[in-house]
């Protein structure tokens, strides 16, 4: 087991809200990519019934948002829709549990895409998903969040547990701030996923990506 100084950095793994104007949104992106590490950014776009917005909006969220990401070498992932990352040319796509089975995402988006997997707090998920041929894991939800309504919480135990039996990349995600999230860096969590905790942050959301660095890079 490596020690946490030994261990790869924890990185940033970014989720755009749920509802923007692509256009609108850019300079904020911006701003928030070039102040500091960002792994990747998740197009996560939701009617407000919290269903995947329709695929027109989806592409035209890409078409003006990927290539800000590209040309800071963030990776750029779709939420779940597999035909959407195949068709925009994503890095990626992420998967729930009631969304495209793994195998048929895996199918659409082909074998050197990302395909990353929610596993709530559930082990048996995650070893399930990693067996499958996943290239990373979610746990969560780790803190309330009003980005989503979860069913599920996670503790950060289950982050070292994973840590500690398996080269995978686990992400943390779920509420998750500067202030609650050295816990989880601790606990060993390779990425965490956050949305509000950056973009709704008192002092905006390129100082939230500056402060989340010094905590992953001290
Ligand atoms: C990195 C990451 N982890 C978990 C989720 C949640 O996915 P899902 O359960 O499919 O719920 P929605 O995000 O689709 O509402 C995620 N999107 N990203
Ligand atoms: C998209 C998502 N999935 C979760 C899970 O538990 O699987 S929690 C969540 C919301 C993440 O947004 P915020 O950082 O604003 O809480
Ligand atoms: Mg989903």
């Amino acid at each position: 087991m490596s020690t946490k100084d030994e261990r790869i950095p924890t990185r940033l793994y970014l989720i755009t809200p749920p509802r923007l104007d692509p256009a609108g949104f850019a300079d904020t992106l911006k701003a928030a990519l070039d102040a500091g590490d960002v792994a990747s950014l998740q197009l996560r776009l939701k009617t407000e019934a919290g269903d995947t917005a329709p695929a027109d909006e989806l592409r035209r969220a890409a078409e003006i948002l990927m290539p800000l990401a590209h040309a800071r070498n963030v990776a750029f992932i779709v939420n779940d829709s597999p035909e959407i990352a195949r068709e925009m040319g994503a890095d990626g796509v992420h998967i729930g549990q009631d969304d495209t089975p793994y195998k048929e995402a895996r199918k659409i988006v082909g074998p050197d895409a990302v395909v990353g997997v929610t596993c709530h707090n559930s082990r048996h998920l995650a070893m399930e998903a990693g067996e499958a041929g996943a290239d990373y894991v979610a746990f969560g939800a780790f803190h309330p969040t009003d980005t989503k309504v979860t069913h599920s919480r996670a503790e950060p135990e289950i982050l070292t547990w994973w840590s500690e039996l398996f080269e995978l990349p686990c992400v943390a995600i779920g509420g998750i701030t500067v202030e609650n999230a050295p816990p989880l860096i601790e606990a060993g969590a390779d990425f965490l996923a956050v949305s509000a905790g950056v973009w709704a942050h008192e002092k905006g959301p390129a100082e939230a990506v500056r402060l989340f660095n010094l905590l992953m890079n001290p």
